[in-house]
Formats: C-alpha cells, structure tokens, sequence
C-alpha cells in the first residue's frame, strides 16, 4: 500500500479517499482519559500459550515500507478473550530523533514514545489473519507504550537487527526467544475497548488490549528504531526515512474504554 504516508498531500486524511472504513466509526488509535474509563471486575489476566519460542526457530523480520514487522509462530495464542487468538505479527509505531513521541495510543494527551503491537487472529472463527482481519470480532491486537529508561536487553534481540532491513522489503531471521519479556509488569493492568487497524484498511476489526504500565528502553535503542529504517527501496534515488508512523488519535463519541484495574 504506498498510500500508506502518515504525513504530507497522502497523509491520512486523504486515507478514507481509498479506503472508506477509516472515515467510519471505531477507529483506532484514541486518547485515554479519565471521563471515558471505567472498571470492570471481569477483564481477567490474559494468558499468554507458546509465547516462549525456542531459539532454533527463527522469526522473520522485515521492512514493509511503512513499518517493521516481525511475523510469529502459530504456536502462540492468547487464553481469556471471547475466543482463542492466534498470534500473526509483530511490529512498531515510533517518532523521530527530534521528537520522540511516536505511540499511537495517548493516556491523558499524552503521547509515549513508541508502540508495539502485537497483532493475533481469531483461529477459533477464521481459518488465517486474511479471513479475519475484516470480522467484527477478527483481530485481537496487544499494544505495550515504549518510554526511555534502562537499556532492554529483550527488545534488544529485534533491534539489533535493524541495520539489516533498513530498506523496503528487506528481511532477516531472528532466533526464538520468550515474546513474553516484551510485556510490561502487570500485565494483568490494562485498558480495552473495541476499535480499528490504524492503518489502511482501517477496519473495525480489533478488540484492544493495551497495558497500562510502560516498558523501558534507553535512548540509544530508541534512536536506533528512529533512524535504522527508510520506506524506500535499497537502489531508490530519493530515499524516505522511516519516521513518525502512528496515526492521530480518532474521536470517542459516547463510548467507554473498560480498565482491568482501579485508578
Ligand atoms: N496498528 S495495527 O495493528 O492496526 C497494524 C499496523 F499498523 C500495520 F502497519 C500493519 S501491517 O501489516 O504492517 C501493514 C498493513 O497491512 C498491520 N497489519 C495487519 C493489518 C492487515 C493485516 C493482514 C495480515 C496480517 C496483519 C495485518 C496492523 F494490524
Ligand atoms: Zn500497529
């Protein structure tokens, strides 16, 4: 999708031109804030099967062109939702060296600095992320906000990568490792509410889950998720950096946001 620009003349408020479900309603990301929070007793700690991959198999890592994405193993799914969820992909939401406030999600107008999620399928429904990323009840996404603190030694074992798929379509294998260290502490603390992919095409598709506490990276990881990866191709003679891909935060008309925690 080369539509897929955040900023400038193709930027997303020309994306409902071509794809009209991100003119529509439940649309991902928004603000959380506290007039639109409320608890609820029954949001359950999410269980988290198979997330601990060996490290003779292999993740492949690779540049979309508008974001990095690492794609997982079948044999992880998340417990505790409607359905069983089957894990797909992997990828980041960031800024730029300048301004390092590139998470899509905001707590209180508040941006983080980056975002991961963690995109899964409902497999109990849909046979494969194609048949269901256009299903009501299709997508699960994870979303952990990124902020600056000490080196991380487990988001290192993607980052040290980035140097190998700088340019579009590019790609590497990375070994196994627990998918799990890339969560936060309490991750049984968090917000849901059902909304959209926040890119094209932007279909209503994704219950939410994202974790209230932070993770921690240094800034040197940080600088080199902003500044590792173009949108273009390796021979392009006008190279695009890869920069500032989150999307704005969408109107909440009349409508909640459920925390698994109280405030
Ligand atoms: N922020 S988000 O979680 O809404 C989200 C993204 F932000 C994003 F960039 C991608 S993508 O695969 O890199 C490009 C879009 O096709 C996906 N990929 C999803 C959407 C389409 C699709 C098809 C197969 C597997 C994953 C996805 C996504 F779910
Ligand atoms: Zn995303």
């Amino acid at each position: 999708v080369s539509l897929l620009t955040y900023a400038g003349p193709d930027g997303e408020k020309t994306w409902p031109k071509k794809y009209p479900f991100c003119g529509g309603v439940f649309q991902s990301p928004i603000d959380f804030h506290r007039d639109i929070l409320q608890y609820d007793s029954n949001l359950s700690p999410l269980e988290f099967i198979g997330y601990n991959v060996p490290s003779t198999n292999q993740f492949t890592l690779t540049n979309n062109g508008h974001s990095v994405k690492m794609y997982l193993s079948p044999t992880m799914h998340i417990r505790n939702l409607p359905f069983e969820y089957t894990a797909s992909q992997l990828h980041l939401h960031w800024g730029n060296r300048n301004k390092s406030e590139g998470s899509e999600h905001t707590v209180s107008g508040k941006h983080f600095a980056a975002e991961l999620h963690i995109v899964h399928y409902n497999s109990e429904k849909y046979p494969d992320v194609t048949a269901a990323m256009d299903k009501a009840d299709g997508l699960a996404v994870l979303a952990i906000l990124l902020e600056i603190g000490p080196f991380n030694p487990s988001y290192e074992k993607i980052f040290r990568h980035f140097q190998n798929v700088k340019y579009k379509d590019q790609m590497v294998q990375v070994p196994g490792f627990n998918i799990q260290e890339l969560l936060p502490d309490r991750p049984d603390e968090y917000y849901r509410y059902e909304g959209s992919l926040t890119t094209p095409p932007c279909y209503p598709s994704v219950l939410w889950t994202v974790f209230r506490h932070p993770v921690k990276i240094s800034q040197e990881q940080l600088l080199a998720l902003e500044t590792a990866m173009y949108c273009t191709e390796s021979d392009d003679p006008e190279p695009l950096e890869m920069v500032d891909n989150f999307r704005n935060v969408q109107e909440f008309h009349e409508r909640l946001v459920f925390i698994s925690f109280r405030e």
